[in-house]
């Protein structure tokens, strides 16, 4: 049974299914295992944080949470404040589609739409914060997030009948980033290479590694908005010098087209954030890495972490390929 990250209390999020995915494994010439965060509450890998940051605020004497996020861990603050009884402000970017303004609202969270980008939301949220008992939920910059997303690798030590030679993960502001690489220290598993997928246009973790040091983007061009932060956090790049993270970024186009393989594939809907992860091993990525030395051959096998996204719809996908030209 997974440990209990808030001390006892029932977390809010399920052990997710892990499923060998044999359409995957053929892809990458590995066999490979999904661990499926989109049947989180809410669609994502988010819960697993922001419901333990909202929980240990709610302990604390926390009344009211205000939440910015490109979509995800506002609809993880929404569910977590609604199990909690209190009150919540989620302040999204113009990029946040009205599916998941509509969904917050039903879950009971005040909307406010803020910016162009998530770090001009997250402005206007730390501004709310400062309301006398509102406490801010950060959407991945918190070591109680990092430490409710470290659950899910403890669930794969359940799980897995052998240790995976590599994680594949998105990163947007590196909260899943530095939660997993906390939950493979605790398991002892921190010699595992994370593969970490960005798409050209949200690159702010490549780019930062590749500068030795963080670095804003000057903005965000990506369709995968919901990893449209412009810095990550110090965490993430903290990560790599603890751990071996390999960094790869994919093109819309990649994204966008893993999401629609991925469909026909295993029959989810995942949004283009889930889809940069996914990418890896559609594209051959994995099989370069190998190739060029970075990752061993052969490889047994690998998990990706389907994170999810939860306002994805048939129609949005059909939007995104004919805005890129694919068809
Ligand atoms: C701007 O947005 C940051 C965050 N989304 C982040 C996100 C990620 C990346 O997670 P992170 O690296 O931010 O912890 C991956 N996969 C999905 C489906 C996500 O929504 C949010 O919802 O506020």
């Amino acid at each position: 049974m997974a440990a209990q990250p808030s001390g006892g209390k029932k977390p809010f999020h399920i052990i997710s299914p892990v499923l060998e995915s044999l359409p995957l494994s053929r892809a990458a010439g590995t066999k490979v295992f999904m661990k499926l965060e989109n049947v989180q509450p809410t669609g994502s890998f988010k819960i697993r944080g922001i419901g333990h940051l909202c929980q240990e605020a709610a302990k604390k004497g926390c009344r009211h949470f205000v939440c910015s996020s490109g979509g995800n861990a506002g609809l993880a603050a929404a569910y977590a404040a609604k199990k909690l009884g209190l009150p919540v402000t989620v302040v999204v970017p113009s990029t946040t589609g009205p599916t998941t303004v509509r969904k917050l609202e039903e879950l009971g969270a005040e909307v406010e739409v803020s910016g162009q980008v998530w770090d001009e939301a997250n402005k206007r949220a730390l501004e709310l914060a400062k309301t006398e008992g509102w406490v801010s939920i950060h959407p991945f910059d918190h070591p109680l997030v990092w430490q409710g997303h470290a659950s899910l690798v403890q669930e794969l030590k359940d799980s897995l009948d052998t240790k995976p030679d590599a994680i594949l993960l998105a990163v947007g502001g590196g909260g899943l980033l530095a939660g997993v690489a906390a939950g493979l220290h605790q398991v002892g598993w921190q010699d595992i290479p994370i593969i970490a997928a960005e798409t050209w246009g949200t690159h702010s973790f490549h780019t930062a590694l590749a500068a030795g040091r963080l670095v804003s983007l000057p903005d965000i061009t990506s369709v995968a908005k919901c990893l449209g932060a412009k810095m990550v956090a110090a965490r993430a790049l903290e990560c790599a010098q603890e751990c071996q993270v390999i960094s790869q970024v994919v093109e819309d186009t990649e994204a966008v087209r893993a999401v629609e393989q991925f469909l026909d594939d295993e029959r989810m809907l995942v949004q283009p954030a889930c889809g940069a992860a996914l990418a890896l091993l559609y594209t051959g990525r994995l099989q370069r890495l190998q190739h060029e030395g970075r990752l061993r051959t052969p490889l047994a096998s690998v998990v990706v972490v389907v994170c999810g996204g939860s306002s994805m719809q048939v129609a949005q996908l059909q939007a995104l390929k004919s805005q890129l030209g694919l068809e």
